[in-house]
């Protein structure tokens, strides 16, 4: 089990995070989400040791996690840490990457240890090619498999899949986070993709103005947002008589007291998102099909809770 307590830190004079606690449990998945320059980064950073803490504590399963002032190595190796700059050998093939940590004492087991490797990051293709040669996502993906490599007990994640296509970014978050779940590893994950939050957190912590402002169910978070930063990472969404209502509550019906007028309508695949005006504001709702610029409609609350 993780345990932060009380952490706070300061860049020089610049407080960054403040009263940080939390805990997660063997094989739980949590989120960290946040504006940009919320901290994220560095609340991993320092779960890592990579820092020593102004004040507070972490610690793994009782064990202290202690900074550089405390330990010449970076990095307990219980742990694993997935920076936005992948550290990768370049003149060396995937496979050697992949590999550089695993013992060469039984060699079979080793390239089985790394064929299951490029299996979960779908790199079984690159396994010879040089890590120079590759593109940003697929180093990306190098990173991860490495960190697995060994199975720590608990893995650090910061914007996993930030460098890596639409078009494989979904099956490779499945695998990775199918992956952890099932070795029971506990995954720290700084995200700003609503996708790598809702379908596989446990629980969901946000940052904001230096604090914890929300730890809770991404479920419950989505579906009572306290705040216009919570609602935003979920989605585009309107405050109406001081609640938030999501685009995908507000329905266009035969009947009702409110009627908006359309401004704009922006295909979104399998909906429209319709900018409307209503009483002077902008409202913002989904539609099965495109309305005109200047069209009136009649707006109702749904609630669709799931
Ligand atoms: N090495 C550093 N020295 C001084 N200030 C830093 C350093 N690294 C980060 N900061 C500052 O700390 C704050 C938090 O940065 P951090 O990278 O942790 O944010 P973040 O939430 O991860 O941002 P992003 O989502 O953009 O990656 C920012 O104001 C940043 O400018």
């Amino acid at each position: 089990m993780l345990e932060v307590q009380n952490l706070n830190f300061r860049y020089k004079k610049h407080n960054i995070l403040e009263n940080i606690s939390f805990s997660a449990k063997a094989g739980e998945h949590v989120s960290i989400i946040g504006e940009s320059g919320s901290g994220k980064s560095t609340l991993l950073k320092l779960l890592y040791g990579t820092y020593d803490l102004n004040q507070g504590q972490v610690f793994w399963n009782g064990e202290e996690i202690l900074g550089p002032k405390f330990n010449l190595i970076t990095g307990p190796n219980f742990m694993k840490y997935v920076a936005q700059e992948f550290d990768l050998m370049p003149v060396i093939s995937v496979s050697e990457n992949i590999g550089a940590f695993l013992s060469n004492f039984y060699p079979e087991e080793k390239r089985e240890r790394i064929k299951e490797l490029l299996e979960v990051v779908e790199l079984t293709a690159f396994a010879r090619t040089k890590v120079k040669e590759l593109s940003g996502g697929q180093k990306q993906r190098v990173a991860l498999a490495r960190a697995i490599a060994k199975q720590p007990e608990i893995i650090l994640l910061d914007e996993p899949f930030s460098h890596i296509d639409n078009f494989k970014k979904q099956s490779l978050r499945r695998s990775l986070f199918k992956y952890l779940k099932e070795k029971n590893i506990t995954c720290i994950v700084a995200t700003h993709d609503k996708d790598d939050v809702l379908s596989y957190s446990d629980r969901m912590i946000v940052l904001h103005d230096t604090k914890i402002t929300a730890n809770n169910t991404p479920k419950h978070l989505y579906n009572s947002p306290k705040d216009k930063l919570i609602a935003s990472f979920f989605g585009e969404f309107n405050v109406i008589d001081d609640r938030i209502i999501y685009a995908n509550q507000l329905k266009v019906v035969k009947k009702s007291d409110v009627m908006a007028v359309v401004k704009q309508s922006y295909y979104k695949g399998h909906y429209f998102l319709i900018e409307a005006e209503l009483n002077a504001e902008k409202v913002f709702f989904e539609h099965f099909e495109i309305l005109h610029i200047g069209q009136k409609v009649n707006l109702s609350i749904e609630k669709n809770c799931l």
